[in-house]
């Protein structure tokens, strides 16, 4: 496909937590600061992106946390709204996680693309497994680590984690790694060294033609 056709489909970028989603999306954004809009089902309360601006949001029924505002960290909606809005079929993907439920809408990729921005998604296995039930067409990209022993130790080194949730974000991401194996992405990028990752990374965003990486063989 042209540059211009893969610009326009939405980007779904998918990996395990704590390969450096983020880190890549924060740089590209801070390059290309009104080239792309973004989505994220979910994410932990420490999270960086969370301060990034968006043009539109998730949906969830939790509760606002300290410091978060409706319709800049997410949109706040009632259980009934959610399920409301779910029976319409309005979620591209959904999930429940806590006894909370996370969705990203059409209406979210459409807001997007209307301000004339690619649409970037950051979901993870269970979403992408909905998302390629639906018409969207996205390109799949796959972000892996290195070597699990990497992943662990970037979940460790971000200091944002209890021993017990870098455990459950490991088990997690075999599932991740797992679905990935199965060849349910487009295109895999390693997240060795993190310049030459981006590198890929920017290039797959703005829609020009790349090489992708071998998936590594993550049974270390
Ligand atoms: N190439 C790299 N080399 C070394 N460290 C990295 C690299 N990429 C990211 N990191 C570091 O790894 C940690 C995890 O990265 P990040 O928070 O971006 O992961 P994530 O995939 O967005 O995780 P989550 O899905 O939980 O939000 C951060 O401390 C980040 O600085």
């Amino acid at each position: 496909m042209s540059p211009l056709q893969d610009f326009l489909r939405p980007l779904l970028m998918s990996g395990p937590s704590g390969v450096g989603k983020s880190t890549m999306l924060t740089r590209l954004f801070a390059d290309y600061p009104d080239k792309f809009g973004f989505s994220v089902s979910r994410k932990h309360p420490f999270h960086p992106l969370t301060s990034v601006r968006s043009p539109s949001l998730p949906d969830t029924t939790r509760s606002p946390r300290p410091g978060e505002e409706h319709g800049k960290h997410y949109y706040f909606v009632s259980r009934d709204e959610f399920l409301k809005l779910l029976g319409e079929g309005a979620f591209i993907e959904h999930a429940e996680f806590s006894g909370n439920f996370y969705g990203t809408s059409f209406m979210t990729v459409r807001e997007i693309l209307g301000a004339g921005r690619r649409c970037i998604l950051d979901i993870e296995a269970q979403g992408v497994r909905q998302v390629k039930k639906t018409d969207l067409n996205p390109v799949y990209l796959f972000v892996s680590p290195p070597s699990l022993t990497t992943l662990r130790s970037r979940l460790q080194g971000r200091g944002t984690e209890t021993e017990a949730s870098v455990t459950k974000r490991l088990t997690m991401a075999l599932a991740e790694i797992a679905f990935a194996k199965e060849g349910a992405h487009d295109l895999v990028i390693v997240n060795d060294d993190l310049d030459r990752a981006y590198e890929k990374f920017r290039k797959v965003a703005l829609g020009e033609p790349v090489t992708g990486d071998i998936l590594p063989p993550l049974d270390d």
